[in-house]
């Protein structure tokens, strides 16, 4: 056995092939396809849509997105959704996660004013998933902030806590009698790294400020839809709520203790201000991040820590909050404080930890700079959270590889393949993973990348007004897995015609 695993990991390609291949997902995992409301819907002005962060940069700021694009049609799936679910019922997955548009629901962010065509919109699509056994997950915030809520300060301020909880009344009011999966936000950092830095919309770039204060409010505002549900909702509704973050794996560049603790504080900086407040048994931010912050603002000559603290009875109110660990993974890199380099903004969190990162050469590139497939990293990342919160129940919400064009797309095929063996690695060491839900169901407008980076099993013909959708090879072998519940290395699909199978 253990020489055939030695062969197998001499090459590459094998991964366990020889030795593992029989190994099933249990019953109780569930696999599925994640998309995002402004990466997909189009319609960004249609039956009385309000306009959102990403409308007003890709608007007011076109050159900020690589290709110049902007969401306004994206995917059409505002009008193909239909199409979309004949899509999940070809690839036969058992989940679907989709994010609500704010601005869609409530044109200006705040409850005075319900878009009842909005309301209809995702009504029609949670019924006709349903129709065919989908169980929809919702993700309430997918980075699209109703602008209007943007002007008053957005996740700078406080009152976004009340602003969050009312949107979130609405959806659990309207959608809760059918949906039982809620996430309240998608990654915290990537939404908090549109107020230090300008990376995201809105592209504030108050770099070591905008984004602890942000961090702080968000916090407070998932805390508070997370109590709402369970202390009104979930009595008659039963459903489940968490919180999806991000998570890269890390690895020290060296065996030495310094290094080794540099993981411990990158995935204090990146992840862990979010996840500490919620999961850690004492609650708050992450100690030695609170303690670098703190000297690092002293040096510069701030009266105070730049990044705000709870009160005890804060700290009290964002504990527990969260029923499953929901987590978005796609990258991985060597950390050491030795890589540091002061390029970082000063201040900024980076900045304050004195942290580098290291992808080497070798390592394959995606057609996202950010992106190089680090080996074994789904296995990695999921024994770092396991490590930091033992037993926590996890769902991977994200993974997936960005391509260029193109439907014979080997890369995500061995991407997915590794992957799904690494959640197997998981789950043979006993980590509490239950499900994997692959990014994207289809290609879709990438953020500051624009059409430039393809995420998708299918891809989306953006030049055709009616957006045709292609499966990639991707599509059949993630299909095979879903149905088989085994990855099986050498499935090759018969044709590449797509066909939903009996049941779906
Ligand atoms: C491709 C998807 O990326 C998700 O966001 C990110 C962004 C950055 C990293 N990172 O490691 O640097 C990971 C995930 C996002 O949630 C989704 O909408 C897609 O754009």
């Amino acid at each position: 056995m253990k020489l055939a695993v030695l062969l197998c990991s001499a090459l590459a390609v094998c991964h366990g092939a020889e030795v593992k291949q029989s190994r099933k997902f249990p019953n109780y995992f569930v696999f599925g396809v994640g998309t995002a409301a402004y990466q997909i819907e189009g319609a960004w002005n249609e039956d009385g849509k309000g306009e959102n962060i990403w409308d007003y940069l890709t608007h007011t700021n076109p050159s900020a997105i690589v290709d110049q694009s902007n969401g306004d049609i994206a995917c059409d799936s505002y009008h193909n959704y239909k199409r979309d679910i004949e899509m999940l019922r070809e690839l036969g997955v058992s989940v679907y996660r989709f994010s609500v548009s704010w601005s869609r629901i409530l044109p200006e962010g705040l409850s005075y004013y319900i878009n009842e065509a909005g309301i209809t919109y995702y009504n029609n699509l949670i019924d006709e998933l349903l129709k065919y056994n989908i169980q929809p997950m919702i993700t309430i915030y997918h980075w699209d902030l109703p602008q209007r809520l943007q002007e008053l300060g957005g996740f700078m301020n406080p009152l976004i806590a009340d602003w969050f909880e009312d949107y979130a009344r609405i959806v659990f009011k309207t959608f809760g009698d059918r949906v039982k999966f809620f996430a309240t936000f998608n990654e915290p950092s990537e939404i908090c790294s549109g107020y230090g830095s300008l990376g995201k919309a809105p592209m504030l770039n108050e770099t070591g400020f905008g984004d602890y204060l942000c961090a702080r409010n968000l916090l407070l505002a998932h805390a508070k839809a997370y109590h709402l549900y369970n202390d009104e909702f979930r009595p008659t509704q039963g459903g489940v709520i968490g919180f999806i973050l991000a998570v890269s794996s890390t690895e020290p560049l060296t065996d030495s203790e310094e290094d080794k603790f540099a993981v411990e504080l990158y995935s204090q900086a990146t992840w862990g201000i979010y996840t500490d407040p919620i999961y850690s048994k004492e609650g708050g931010f992450p100690k030695e991040l609170v303690e670098r912050v703190a000297a690092k603002s002293a040096a510069q000559g701030y009266s105070r820590s730049r990044l705000p603290d709870f009160s005890e009875e804060e700290k009290a109110f964002i504990l527990g909050t969260s029923d499953f660990f929901g987590v978005n993974h796609y990258s991985g890199s060597y950390v050491s404080q030795t890589l540091y380099t002061s390029q970082h903004a000063i201040p900024s969190a980076l900045d304050d930890i004195e942290m580098g990162t290291y992808a080497p050469d070798e390592w394959l590139q995606s057609a996202s700079s950010w992106f190089q497939l680090m080996p074994n990293s789904v296995h990695i990342f999921l024994k770092l959270i396991n490590a930091r919160y033992p037993g926590v129940r996890i769902y991977i919400t994200e993974n997936g590889w960005s391509s260029r064009e193109g439907i014979v797309d080997e890369d995500r095929v061995n991407y997915y393949r590794s992957a799904l063996e690494g959640v197997l690695d998981a789950l043979d060491e006993g980590i509490n993973v239950h499900g994997y839900l692959a990014w994207s169901l289809m290609d879709n407008f990438e953020w500051m990348a624009g059409y430039s980076e393809r995420f998708g099993l299918y891809e989306v013909d953006f030049n055709d007004p009616n957006r045709t959708r292609t499966p990639r090879k991707s599509a059949f072998i993630y299909k095979n897995i879903m149905k088989t519940r085994m990855v099986d290395h050498d499935y090759e699909p018969e044709s590449y015609v797509m066909t939903i199978d009996e049941g779906h």
